[in-house]
């Protein structure tokens, strides 16, 4: 049963908590007066009758009655002065009302809102001791739990008297009074601390706090969204305003293209781009989303999972991704154990992914999510594809999360099967029509149905008259904000840990690598075979012969480029739903490229050495080099370098692409560029000769002719007319600063291809899903 509380602190700083049903009235008055009011409140500052609550279906609507000092809802910059012509003004779970002087905060009475399914009482602890610490170990003197908290989240003590809040560098940051905390900050009588889900209340030097976080409630005010341009513009989401409780099961149902998965998308801040506000506990998603982006899970329709890893393995690297960095082993190990059993998976720990049905493998994605212990829970149609028994497990397991977890978990859905299970159903209409919000029989008696497909029916049928139907018997005052300039505030992280997340991440790639034992071979095999194929069409005047010598060395280099591009060519855009959904969390995209252009160095440089050393050992001949009097080793670092460069290509090639398929259809053009402006194939002026400074092929086959010292080989015809001029190519001109020229572009190329891809996939927070 949930509760509708109040918790009310007075000027002198004494709490008190009220259940709003106790009195078991609609309406209650709050004032000074003992004789006319409900709430009594004795200090001076509020007035004889402040004002009047009306406790309608779970809702709280509040208005002020020309009080003296005014009430204001919230606190900091979003707050708003209440006024008797305001009439009655909706307050949601977690607002706070605040009655007196703002500026003196000894002067003031906050009134806090909840609604909750179980009561905890608050607790004091004094400020006593110089410093105090607040975090999730043990040993703090605030201990909240929770793994989104950090060891010692934050520190309080006092500085030349005044008390000060200091961030201890958490991950998931301090907001007091709904601003983010960055370093320090002085508090003041009642101001209200946010860690994650938990509210803490400083009061005269003391603080009053709760230990099990309450569920995230979610206020959407006049959502609207509308994409194209001129005469193509369309609106997508009409003016879409709800609340969401805490702890409640909440789906989004509607035909196809009514605009859930944009209105989800919208609500979990992870598609910041509409009109229109949503607050999640009172404080604004949009402005604040990097800080409360941990608190909230976010599983889209593609499975976020890695087939080649166990589960547990899985689990392990989502864990050091997402889990602030002071996490100990014992307590990832610890975590990893509690989320298998909230999702009925402990049996399957060590099962590769690949091998998990389809049901599993969805909860498997539940379970990445669950890890950070999120409190405000998306789902993108979870039950696509299951059948109809594994579906109502889901389901089941869905609710049970929402209230045994103290999780308000919100999907969206197309079945209308389960829909019992959940505590609020919103429909959609065609253009993003807001046709209903409620639980699932006050759907059928407003639509006057016994089933929830004839509603689906009748929206699609009208779907204006639907949202005009509902909005009417709302009869409520819309709260319509304006997209205002959003700048979220960035989260510092330290060098360190970028660091530490790059080296989990090329643990994880290298496992990924290694598991996929099939691919690795053929990617192993591939020089070794190309080598051999070499070997076989070569010319026996290779090294003698100008002509023979260079079109087998543009041979090389084509392999080198092919094998490179072969590598990595769909190694980002394969693993692009998971990228999405970590880089929403705590991924850092150069890290994130760069632990696997780590191993592709390894890799490319075991397989240039292979196609290299093969190829020229078949041959037999050894040469001079430019450096060395062997050029064995001049040549294979020739090719690592081209393989290297045509990694990276591959790699910007797959942050653009968001399909491996597209990626493959994208290569032959890059390998046709390659050979067509090379400067080998044809004799280049003009924009040809320009393009060709931009491809890979054409410094690797000038690197590699300067080590063959290809100007000083005889042509063909100087065989039967030895009297014949050969002139020299500047292209090929054998010394060592020609060589090392080459090798330098060939590196810069492989920077900037680095850098355009990493670049590149930041546009990957845009992408639908
Ligand atoms: N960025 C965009 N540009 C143009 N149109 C868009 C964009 N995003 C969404 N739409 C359109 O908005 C409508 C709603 O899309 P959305 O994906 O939210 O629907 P949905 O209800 O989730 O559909 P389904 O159930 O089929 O997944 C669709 O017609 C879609 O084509």
């Amino acid at each position: 049963m949930r509760e509708q509380i109040l918790t009310i602190i007075d000027t002198n700083g004494k709490l008190s908590e009220i259940s709003l049903g106790q009195y078991q009235k609609q309406k209650l008055v709050l004032g000074r007066d003992e004789s006319i009011c409900d709430i009594v409140m004795t200090d001076a500052i509020v007035s004889k009758i402040q004002g009047t609550m009306l406790l309608e279906n779970g809702r709280l609507m509040y208005q002020d009655e020309d009080s003296r000092n005014g009430t204001f809802l919230g606190l900091g910059s979003g707050r708003r002065l209440l006024a008797k012509q305001d009439g009655m003004v909706e307050v949601y779970d977690k607002d706070i009302l605040c009655i007196g002087n703002l500026q003196q905060s000894r002067n003031r009475v906050l009134l806090l809102y909840s609604v909750s399914e179980k009561r905890e009482v608050w607790k004091w602890k004094p400020l006593s001791r110089e410093v105090i610490t607040i975090g999730r170990d043990s040993s703090n003197d605030i201990c909240l739990p929770g793994p989104g908290i950090s060891r010692v989240h934050c520190r309080i003590g006092s500085i030349q008297g005044a008390c000060v809040l200091e961030d201890s560098g958490s991950v998931n940051g301090v907001l007091v009074n709904g601003e983010r905390v960055t370093g320090r900050r002085k508090l003041q009588d009642k101001d209200v601390i946010q860690i994650l889900g938990f509210q803490l209340l400083f009061c005269q030097n003391g603080i009053y706090y709760k230990t099990a976080p309450e569920g995230i409630s979610l206020q959407v005010r006049d959502v609207t969204k509308e994409v194209g341009k001129g005469s193509k513009k369309k609106r997508i989401l009409n003016h879409v305003s709800c609340e969401i409780e805490g702890n409640e099961f909440v789906a989004i149902i509607g035909g196809s293209g009514a605009g859930k998965t944009t209105l989800m998308n919208a609500i979990s801040g992870f598609e910041p781009d509409f009109a229109g506000k949503v607050y999640c506990n009172g404080t604004d998603l949009v402005e604040h989303f990097q800080m409360l982006k941990n608190m909230i899970g976010f599983v889209p329709q593609q499975d976020i999972i890695y087939e080649n890893l166990t589960l547990k393995k899985m689990l392990y690297y989502a864990a050091k991704i997402r889990m602030p960095k002071d996490t100990r082993a014992s307590e990832i190990e610890k975590r990893i154990l509690e989320v298998l059993q909230m999702v009925d998976l402990v049996e399957h720990q060590k099962t590769y992914i690949r091998k998990l049905s389809g049901g599993q493998k969805k909860r498997a994605s539940i379970a990445v999510e669950l890890l950070a212990d999120p409190k405000l829970f998306f789902l993108d149609e979870p039950t696509s594809g299951l059948d109809p028994g594994t579906e109502k497990n889901l389901m089941i397991s869905l609710k049970k999360l929402a209230r045994q977890q103290n999780k308000t978990i919100i999907m969206v859905t197309h079945t209308t099967a389960n829909l019992h299970l959940c505590d609020k159903i919103i429909f959609m209409g065609p253009g993003g029509r807001f046709c209903f919000c409620g639980n699932v029989e006050e759907a059928k008696a407003f639509y006057q149905t016994d089933d929830l497909v004839n509603i689906y029916n009748m929206i699609a049928e009208d779907p204006e008259a639907c949202e005009r139907k509902y909005r009417n018997a709302r009869q409520r005052e819309k709260n319509s904000g304006t997209a205002g300039e959003r700048k979220p505030i960035p989260v510092k992280r330290s060098k360190n840990a970028r660091f530490q997340q790059f080296l989990v991440l090329a643990q994880r790639y290298g496992e990924l690598m290694f598991h996929d034992t099939q691919r690795l071979l053929v990617l192993l095999l591939q020089p070794c075979l190309i080598a051999a194929l070499l070997y076989v069409v070569a010319d026996k005047d290779i090294f003698k012969i100008y002509e023979s010598t260079k079109s087998m060395l543009f041979a090389l280099s084509c392999s080198g480029i092919w094998i490179g591009l072969f590598n990595s060519i769909q190694e980002i855009c394969k693993e692009r739903t998971i990228v999405k959904r970590e880089y929403m969390a705590n991924l850092r995209l150069p890290g994130y490229v760069m632990s696997k252009f780590v191993f592709q160095f390894a890799l490319g440089g075991i397989q240039a050495a292979a196609l290299t050393m093969i190829f020229l050992g078949l041959i037999g001949k050894k040469r001079a080099g430019i450096f060395f009097n062997n050029f064995t080793m001049e040549m294979f670092l020739t090719v690592w370098l081209t393989v290297l460069a045509a990694i990276a290509l591959g790699f910007v090639l797959s942050a653009m692409v968001r399909s491996g398929d597209k990626a493959m259809a994208a290569a032959p053009f890059v390998l046709i560029i390659q050979l067509l402006f090379s400067g080998i194939l044809f004799q280049l002026k003009g924009a040809g000769k320009l393009i060709s400074y931009f491809t890979v092929s054409r410094w690797s086959v000038e690197a590699l002719g300067s080590i063959a010292k290809l100007n000083r080989l005889d042509l063909k015809l100087q065989k039967d007319y030895p009297m014949l001029e050969h002139e020299a190519e500047a292209f090929f001109k054998a010394a060592k600063g020609h060589v090392v020229q080459c090798w330098g572009i060939l590196l810069l190329m492989t920077v900037v291809c680095l850098v355009v891809s990493m670049i590149s996939l930041r546009r990957i927070a845009k992408d639908r899903r």
